[in-house]
């Protein structure tokens, strides 16, 4: 059987980086949950639909040629026959991506979705994160963590990948978008048995290090049966 990772947090809070890394160290495979939702997004406005329009964008996830990669060295995200890896980071899908994000009917599907990938990785395990695998997608999983970092951290995070672009706007729409992702479901917080890695004053290194000694803990105590 696979074990998974899950990983949750807020937006820029070193998830898919940390957990990519994870991921090459442990020789696991590595999903990238809100891909999906971002390439759906990308889909409904592709469409030429409103990404607020709860009707077509439920249309659009049953109509969704959705392919991602989980090899943490070669990433790429596929709809149909478009690689839209780069395309899904556009400012203008992820001002839009909250709004598909919170139609029930499509966490669902993507949440099938999800549980299918790792059950096909033909890995020793998956690392996944998002926003609710520690408490919706996999809450059985042996290893749970809530990576957070304090807004500001985030921000400046955020802003000093986005060199072009004005930091008090990056770090308005961050705080934007966890404002809207908080109502659907609570990142913000550790449900129980939820390991807390709190990298605000970490760098990247001891980041990936503090998350893999949870590992460590977290399958080690699953092998012992504890
Ligand atoms: N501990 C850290 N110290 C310094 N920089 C970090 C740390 N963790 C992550 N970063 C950097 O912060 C930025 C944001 O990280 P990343 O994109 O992994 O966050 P995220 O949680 O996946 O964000 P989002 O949910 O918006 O996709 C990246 O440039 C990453 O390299
Ligand atoms: N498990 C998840 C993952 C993501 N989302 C939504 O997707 C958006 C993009 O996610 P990133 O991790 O790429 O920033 C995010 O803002 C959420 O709206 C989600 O709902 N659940």
């Amino acid at each position: 059987m696979t074990v998974t990772i899950a990983i949750d947090g807020p937006a820029g809070s070193g998830k898919s980086s940390v957990s990519k890394e994870a991921a090459r160290r442990l020789g696991y495979g590595y999903l990238d949950t809100g891909a999906a939702y971002r390439a759906l997004a990308w889909h409904v406005l592709d469409l030429g639909a409103d990404t607020d329009d709860q009707g077509r964008v439920l249309d659009a996830a049953e109509e969704f040629p959705y392919a991602i990669s989980l090899d943490p060295d070669a990433y790429w995200v596929r709809v149909g026959d478009v690689d839209v890896t780069e395309a899904i980071r556009e400012p203008r899908v992820t001002a839009a991506v909250s709004g598909v994000a919170r139609v029930p009917a499509v966490r669902e599907r993507v949440n099938e979705l999800f549980r299918a990938l790792v059950a096909a990785s033909g890995r020793p395990g998956v690392v996944v994160e998002g926003r609710d695998i520690t408490t919706v997608v996999a809450p059985d999983a042996p290893v749970r963590i809530l990576l957070t970092a304090a807004p500001e951290v985030r921000a400046a995070r955020r802003s000093a990948e986005l060199h072009t672009h004005d930091a008090a706007d990056v770090a308005a729409a961050l705080h934007r978008r966890d404002a809207a992702d908080s109502q659907v479901v609570d990142f913000l917080t550790a449900a129980p048995g939820v390991s807390v890695v709190d990298s605000t004053d970490l760098d990247f290194a001891q980041t990936v290090a503090a998350v893999l000694d949870v590992v460590a803990a977290g399958t080690q105590e699953n092998h012992d049966g504890r």
